[in-house]
């Protein structure tokens, strides 16, 4: 079945999950953006291909939804060979992990989701693997314990990781690539969503997509995901073309401002500048205040907030700048963090 057949019929409102995997690209060719991290990743792929043997490792690091586990497959795509997935939650034992090496086929592509989440025993395990593609199995318990070397076939990891600080460097350094993954511009996200709009026989025109485009918080996922919120709205509302007008309207009505801030992005801010009076304050204070997790707030708001120069994280926690007191209307104290002043971009856990 083509995949335009396979969106538009029988019910491509079924299943959300379904288009999303639909609209992933396919080879290293059509994955939009990242230019520097696929042309090295050409690079890497192509010499193993040549040498016959499996490339290095590969770890991604970067926001959610920025095309991590796109480009696994795309890896596994380009080497021809099959891809197992799974993630660091899912490897709470050792054996958990040890299951998976001893029936990895050679050459084979493995990817860790959230590697960063792996249990320390299964994160020793992967060592010994990615080195020298050898389990040891520890048969018994206490002094009389034993470990079983086993051989495994040679296989190419490639971890993702929405942070990269967390990983241990033992970890890291077995990594031979590393790529980072960076928001995307307007202008690629709009490249995202013309293809989309694509294969989902929608009628995208070029102002209609760049509104949705400069809202979606440099992320294809959510890209993806706003057109599909316009897409409702259009066919419910209006004859069906996404014009600019379209696209606005819909996106205000999801909560969706002019610079992409969602919900829980106002949210933060809102605490930040009102409770705290644009802080600082400390990242589980922060989140207590917005009642959320403080890695939700660290992972998937923080980011585009400090992006859009909107948040600073200072040694001292987080600090709003004076462009967050006037992005929400209110006007920002004489001392504010300028909104031309670089962020400063550390993680201080004492700051946590
Ligand atoms: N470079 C790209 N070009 C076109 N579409 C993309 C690109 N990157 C991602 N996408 C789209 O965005 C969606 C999300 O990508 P993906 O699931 O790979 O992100 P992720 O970084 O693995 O996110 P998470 O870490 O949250 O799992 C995919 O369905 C895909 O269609």
């Amino acid at each position: 079945m083509s995949l335009d057949r396979e969106l538009v019929s029988p019910d491509p409102e079924g299943d959300e999950q379904a288009i999303e995997s639909a609209l992933r690209p396919k080879r290293l060719g059509e994955f939009i953006g990242q230019s520097r991290v696929r042309e090295q990743l050409s690079l890497v792929l192509e010499s193993a291909v040549r040498r016959g043997r499996p490339p290095d490792h590969v770890l991604m690091s970067g926001s959610p939804g920025l095309g991590k586990t796109t480009l696994a497959m795309i890896i596994a795509a380009e080497l021809g060979m099959p891809l197992r997935l799974t993630s660091g939650p899912a490897l709470e034992r050792a054996g958990d992990l040890a299951a998976i090496l001893s029936t990895l086929a050679e050459g084979e592509v493995l990817f860790i989701d959230e590697i960063h989440r792996m249990s320390r025993s299964a994160e020793e395990m992967l060592y010994l693997a990615m080195e020298d593609f050898r389990v040891d199995i520890v048969v018994g318990k206490g002094p009389g314990a034993t470990a079983i070397p086993l051989e495994i076939a040679p296989f190419t990891l490639v971890g993702a990781t929405t942070r990269a600080g967390l990983l241990p460097a033992p970890l890291r350094d077995r990594f031979g690539f590393v790529a980072h993954m960076d928001f995307y511009d307007v202008a690629e996200l709009e490249q995202v969503l013309r293809r989309s709009a694509r294969l989902l026989s929608l009628e995208l025109p070029d102002d209609g997509g760049h509104e949705i485009a400069r809202r979606s918080r440099g992320t294809p996922r959510i890209a993806n995901r706003l057109l599909r919120r316009v897409r409702d709205f259009a066919e419910v509302r209006t004859e069906g073309v996404i014009t600019r007008e379209v696209a606005a309207a819909a996106l205000n009505l999801y909560e969706v401002d002019a610079e992409g801030l969602d919900r829980l992005d106002r949210a933060v801010l809102g605490a930040l500048l009102r409770k705290f009076g644009g802080g600082p304050v400390g990242l589980s204070t922060l989140a207590v205040a917005v009642g959320e997790e403080p890695e939700t707030v660290e992972v998937v708001a923080e980011p585009f907030l400090v992006r859009q120069g909107l948040l600073a994280r200072t040694p001292r926690g987080r600090v709003a700048t004076a462009s967050a007191w006037t992005h929400l209307g209110l006007v920002p104290p004489p001392d504010a963090v300028g909104a031309a002043a670089q962020p400063v971009l550390f993680d201080d856990p004492a700051a946590s």
